[in-house]
């Protein structure tokens, strides 16, 4: 009796939330698919069940439901393009959405802290590190990393076999930035690996799903990240790999912040050296950070930075082996100029016109992060004749923005062409946000780029007879877990040299 009385509560109570989330939630007059307004596991459906694929919804809701989409019981996505700088600007006091930020699990990283009064004062520290100069005094380092995955393309054509190039790329992306953010001795070496280290991607791709799963259960977070190595081994050999990445980090962290102590003076100034100053940091009002922290934003910068880059750099190369032509016009223009292709640097790079349009086109087509981005409504706002009430939380993403019809009609066509006009360039710019916008634009941003440039740059300047070998645009699709993973069966972009076929 007492069960069946339990069951009818049950289903009682979730009819009551049903109807409550629908009809009578601040958001129930803002449209969108019905399970979507109801309950989370809509999207947990798409993002996790379906392998990422929740934002390939996203253009036929538009269509059914307009500009403004309740995408879940409490967001809503934004598709008019004339928002993004609403949302994302500098001076906005629309805030990261905490309840997905934390999701990540690493609280007290640049990236997902929520505050913006907190968020300024800790980037402000950090901006220097990452500036335009600081990577131009770096661009040696980023040059001697493309020459190895340019010598192992060419060692692997001499062999007769292919160069896994998309896991090259992820390399030289994990190496930079371990380099760049921890110190020479303490860079990863991905590229001098036979398989590239690819074991960190198998990794990443395994571990941020698990987002997806605390989303719509986020009472198992705390106890999955907590739980030590050999139990979670046993249990969950997922959660083990999380862990696992995050001590050897934590290792990583704890040998720099020994150096310090011992009074270590490391050659180059790292990430934490930054942080860690305590003069800097107090004069900022900010407390010395703890190891923790410090391992948080590590973990960070590594995600933030491997498979970001990593894409961008794969769309690129694609593309450009894939259209003769692009490749015959972009050669051409890297040869002339550049006659000693030893001679190839990040400044002069940017200053090319081609090769500048093939690179934004790729990072169109790369898309960044294009999850969407969540934010919280500070006061009462509308979009496009809907209200929503002060803290809601709204989201745009770069899948949009960079297949809106408009600014990029044919958007699914690789095309360079489109940047030329420098009058049309400036006004696809507006709908260009792979670092997304604003006063939490990707701190990475000029790292990046000069990362793309350079490699780009230099395989297509070093090689002449480069060919993509059994891969095509259907592989190189995304699954969204806030990272972009190509999918687990696709075929991997790999090259050869056809030279020496
Ligand atoms: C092509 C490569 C890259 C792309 C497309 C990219 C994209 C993005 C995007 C869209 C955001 C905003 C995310 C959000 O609002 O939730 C972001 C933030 C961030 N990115 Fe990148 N990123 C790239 C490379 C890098 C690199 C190389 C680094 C390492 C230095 C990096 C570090 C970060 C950090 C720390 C943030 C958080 C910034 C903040 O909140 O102040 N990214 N990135």
């Amino acid at each position: 009796m007492s069960a069946t009385y339990t069951g009818i509560t049950l289903v009682v109570l979730v009819a009551a939330r049903i109807i409550y989330q629908h009809y009578f939630h601040p958001l129930a007059h803002i449209p969108g698919p019905f399970w979507a307004s109801v309950t989370n596991l809509h999207r947990f459906y798409y993002d996790y069940i379906r392998n990422g694929t929740y934002y390939r919804q996203f253009e036929r809701y538009q269509a059914k439901y307009g500009p403004v989409i309740r995408i879940s019981p409490s967001e809503i996505l934004l598709t008019d393009p004339t928002h993004y700088d609403k949302l994302y600007s500098m001076t906005t006091d629309f805030y990261k959405d905490p309840t997905f930020y934390r999701l990540t699990g690493t609280d007290d990283a640049l990236f997902a802290i929520v505050r913006n009064e907190d968020h300024s004062r800790y980037r402000a520290l950090l901006n220097p590190f990452f500036s335009r100069r600081s990577v131009l005094e770096q661009g040696t380092m980023v040059r001697a990393k493309v020459e190895k995955l340019l010598r192992r393309i060419e060692r692997d054509s001499e062999k007769g076999v292919t160069t896994e190039i998309w896991a090259g790329f992820r390399a030289i992306s994990v190496d930079v930035i371990t380099e760049y953010a921890f110190g020479t001795e303490r860079c990863w070496n991905f590229l001098e690996k036979q398989d590239f280290g690819i074991w960190y991607n198998h990794l990443a791709r395994t571990v941020v799903p698990m987002m997806y799963v605390f989303q719509v259960a986020p009472w198992l977070q705390k106890p999955m990240q907590a739980m030590p190595i050999w139990l979670a081994k046993v249990l969950n050999p997922i959660v083990a790999g999380m862990l696992e990445m995050v001590e050897v980090t934590r290792v990583d962290v704890e040998r720099v912040m020994r150096d310090i102590e011992d009074g270590v003076k490391p050659e180059r100034e790292t990430i934490f050296h930054t942080v860690l100053d305590a003069e800097k940091v107090k004069a900022q009002g900010m407390q010395v950070p703890t190891v923790q922290h410090m391992v948080d934003e590590a973990f960070g910068f590594l995600g933030a930075a491997s498979e970001t880059a990593g894409n961008a750099m794969t769309i690129c190369a694609f593309h450009v082996l894939y259209n003769p032509e692009i490749h015959k016009r972009l050669r051409a223009e890297l040869v002339q100029a550049f006659p000693d292709a030893s001679k190839v640097s990040f400044m002069a790079l940017e200053k090319l016109p081609y090769l500048t349009a093939v690179v934004k086109e790729g990072l169109r087509l790369s898309y960044g992060v294009l999850h969407p981005l969540p934010r919280v409504t500070p006061t009462t706002v509308e979009f496009n004749g809907k209200v929503l009430p002060k803290g809601s939380v709204v989201s745009m993403t770069s899948w949009l923005m960079h297949r809106n019809p408009e600014a990029f009609p044919d958007p699914e066509k690789y095309d360079p062409e489109r940047w030329l006009d420098p009058a049309m360039a400036f006004y696809l710019e507006r709908f260009l946000v792979p670092f997304s916008k604003g006063r939490r634009i990707c701190i990475g941003q000029p790292l990046a780029m000069c990362e793309v440039y350079m490699a780009i740059g230099m395989l297509f300047r070093r090689f002449d007879d480069l060919k993509a070998i059994d891969v095509g645009p259907e592989d190189l699709v995304y699954e969204d877990y806030f990272g972009a993973f190509h999918p687990k069966k696709a075929r991997k972009f790999k090259v050869m040299r056809v030279g020496q076929e």
